[in-house]
């Protein structure tokens, strides 16, 4: 299949059954994410982000509809190892080492083994010398950044982020801002980013879909048309901030939507 697939959703809803009742997290959802481009996912907390996410990963069955990664169901491409996650929790593999855990990424993906590969992903995160810690050695952050470079270990067709960088260090985050983006591109993975930063959406990413309080749906759906990289000269350009300023007042009409009217 391609190396970057689109993402379509077709009519997909999700909920939950909690103490009998209904809890609906994304109501019907409908879009098309165009392969090989970064879609960013935000919107108030609790809104369905990551139930979302889940979905796109096959980790969750819809309720409603379909969801297709190029010709593939998720879980077809989850289980073929297309796909790979870096989720808030870095769900590292305690009894291995930092090179363990990022070489296993390139293993389960049955991608041949890569030592350099391993080292070079382990630098780019920021953890040379770490090689030999144990996650329980670890700090949260640095055990964050071992689970984006296992993620990118295997090559992924889709790579899934899930507030990858929610412990990272402001310093740490900016670097990882800067130096990933190119490292994903030159691989043409399609990727979905949950983040809580408009900045960081709108400097990571091609497309910004804002939700709406639960359950989920599309409330504004944004291109992000700044050239990359993205460095300092972007980040203080007019265009950043007039697409920053615009994400927030999707987010606040729809949080908010009293303060509008009151206005
Ligand atoms: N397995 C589950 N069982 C029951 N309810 C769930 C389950 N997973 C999520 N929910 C509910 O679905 C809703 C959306 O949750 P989700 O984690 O997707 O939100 P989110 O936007 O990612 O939140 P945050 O930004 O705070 O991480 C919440 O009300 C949550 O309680």
């Amino acid at each position: 299949m391609s190396a970057r697939p689109d993402i379509c959703l077709v009519g997909v809803a999700k909920s939950f059954g909690v103490d009998g009742r209904r809890v609906e997290a994304v109501a019907p959802i409908n879009v098309r994410l165009a392969g090989g481009q970064m879609t960013a996912l935000v919107g108030p907390s609790g809104c369905g982000k990551s139930t979302l996410l889940r979905l796109i990963a096959g980790l969750e069955a819809t309720t409603e509809g379909t969801i297709t990664i190029g010709a593939e169901t998720p879980d077809a491409l989850r289980r073929r190892a297309g796909l790979a996650m870096a989720f808030q929790d870095p769900a590292l593999l305690p009894w291995r080492t930092v090179e363990g855990n990022v070489a296993l990424g390139r293993a389960l993906a049955r991608k041949p083994r890569d030592p350099k590969v391993v080292r070079d992903l382990i630098a780019l995160v920021g953890l040379s010398g770490f090689e030999g810690r144990r996650p329980a050695e670890l700090s949260g952050g640095m055990q964050q950044r071992v689970a984006i470079a296992r993620a990118l270990a295997g090559e992924p067709e889709l790579l899934l982020l899930d507030e990858p960088f929610a412990a990272v260090d402001a310093l740490t985050r900016d670097r990882l801002n800067t130096e990933l983006p190119p490292l994903w591109e030159a691989r043409g993975a399609s990727s979905v980013l949950v983040t809580h930063s408009v900045a960081e959406a709108v400097r990571l990413s091609d497309r910004i879909l804002v939700l709406t309080p639960r359950p989920a749906r599309i409330a504004a759906d944004i291109a992000v048309p700044l050239p990359r990289p993205r460095g300092a000269e972007v980040l203080a350009s007019r265009a950043f901030r007039a697409l920053c300023a615009e994400v927030t007042e999707a987010l606040r009409v729809h949080q908010y939507p009293d303060t509008v009217a009151a206005q």
